[in-house]
């Protein structure tokens, strides 16, 4: 069996989600009850505070359920999405799996618009839109709702924004391989995002049945994580040998009966995708019955990028997530290197920098030995690229602010122009 997910240019069929009853098929979005022109359509609406079984399994929560009642109110039902394309996401409704498109009033900077694991609110489109045959367009997303948490990276092509790959987590799994030895920047890199995104970071070093405890890099590895990140539970597993794999799962179901949401983040080849099949089960890639009406089957949806797991939780493994750049990490780098921030409040100066000012308590700590030089070093550098890439940012913004006035003033110069005809020719 291969342990690859493949990725989404493979285009495999949508893969059966384990945790649906067999006999739940996707449904078109006008079965998520929600027909087109009709603002008050919906499911019946629910008793306050009861949480939908379905959507239980992904995240939701009573809590979350009251919240939504004004919205109930209106017609309108929660989902949570599994995957973002460009103009439109694949959700997980309360009655199954739908698709719908973004609506025009959802924000379109990416790092404000739906992502995968965000909660939305479906209901029905803008009524003067013009209809279409696109039965996506039968449902629309009106709000993406209130994140607790979200994974940010700055984008890789030439804009400077921040891009929301992963919202409502509760955890980021920080995956490393006991069989290389520990890459500590890398991980205070990884952890530093993790804490930046609001969940909790947990480092799981797999492979175990290949650097067994008692072996040199077994041995390497527990003072390295404990160095990198103080106060960071470590679980060592193999997905392979079924080490360790009963205490993550203990760890994705959490003790409330919504389980935590994970994301995985961890370079090519410690064994992600080996981890996320073991979780999931062989199921993952089954491809779903064959539609009675017209025999077809499901090849229309790509890789589902949010999976709700067997045993409880919720797994997000998007392509983007694994090759993370920092974006606005300035306080996860400052939760990663926490004892320097702790010796820094000791700084003469409040914008000490730490590289030759008197009085630095962090030079000082360097010097009597208490503070690894590798560690502050870490701590500069990823501090100088959170900088650079907030730089960029805000000269962005710049530029947008100048461009708009540019285009305003064409357009007074114009409206000018035009008036100035008009008298003239009157
Ligand atoms: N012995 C052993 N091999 C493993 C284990 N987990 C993964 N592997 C192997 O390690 C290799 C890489 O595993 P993947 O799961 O593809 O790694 P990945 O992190 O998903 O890699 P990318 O998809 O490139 O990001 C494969 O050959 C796996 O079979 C394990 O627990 N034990
Ligand atoms: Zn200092």
């Amino acid at each position: 069996m291969s342990s690859r997910i493949p990725s989404s240019s493979q285009n495999p069929p949508f893969p059966r989600d384990p945790s649906l009853p067999p006999t739940l098929a996707p449904r078109s979005p006008s079965s998520v009850g929600l027909p087109a022109g009709s603002p008050t359509a919906g499911p019946p609406p629910a008793a306050p505070g009861t949480p939908r079984p379905l959507l239980s399994r992904y995240g939701w929560t009573e809590e979350d359920e009251t919240a939504f009642a004004a919205r109930r109110q209106a017609g309108q039902s929660p989902a949570r999405v599994v995957r973002r394309d460009r103009s439109r996401c694949s959700l997980i409704s309360e009655h199954g799996p739908c698709e719908a498109e973004i609506g025009r009033d959802v924000a379109v900077d990416p790092l404000l618009s739906a992502c995968t694991g965000d909660w939305v609110a479906l209901g029905a489109p803008d009524p003067r839109r013009p209809a279409t045959n696109d039965p996506a367009s039968t449902t629309v997303i009106l709000e993406v709702l209130p994140r607790h948490s979200v994974l940010v990276r700055a984008t890789v092509s030439g804009r400077s924004t921040g891009q929301a790959l992963a919202a409502n987590i509760d955890l980021v799994l920080v995956v490393a391989a006991l069989t290389e030895p520990p890459r500590m920047a890398r991980l205070e890199r990884l952890l530093a995002l993790a804490w930046e995104s609001g969940a909790r970071p947990l480092i799981v070093l797999t492979k175990a049945d290949l650097a067994a405890a008692g072996t040199a890099a077994h041995a390497a590895w527990l003072p390295a994580a404990a160095a990198a990140a103080p106060g960071v539970d470590v679980l060592t597993v193999s997905a392979t040998a079924g080490l360790g794999m009963d205490e993550l799962r203990g760890e994705l179901a959490g003790p409330g009966p919504a389980g935590r949401s994970a994301v995985l983040v961890g370079p090519s080849g410690v064994g992600k995708s080996t981890l996320v099949n073991a979780l999931v089960g062989t199921d993952l890639l089954a491809v779903g019955p064959v539609r009675a009406s017209d025999r077809k089957g499901r090849h229309t949806t790509v890789r589902r990028e949010l999976i709700a797991l067997p045993a409880g939780g919720v797994l997000i493994d998007t392509p983007g997530i694994r090759g993370v750049g920092l974006w606005g990490a300035g306080d996860g780098i400052d939760s990663t290197f926490a004892e320097i921030t702790e010796l820094a409040s000791g700084c003469r100066f409040t914008d000490c920098e730490h590289s030759s000012e008197p009085g630095c308590a962090v030079l000082a700590a360097v010097e009597d030995g208490s503070l690894p030089s590798r560690r502050l070093a870490s701590y500069r550098k990823l501090q100088r690229e959170s900088t650079w890439i907030q730089a960029r940012h805000d000269a962005r913004l710049a530029a947008e602010e100048r461009a708009r006035w540019k285009s305003t003033h064409k357009e007074m110069r114009r409206l000018y122009a035009d008036r100035e005809r008009q008298g003239r020719y009157r």
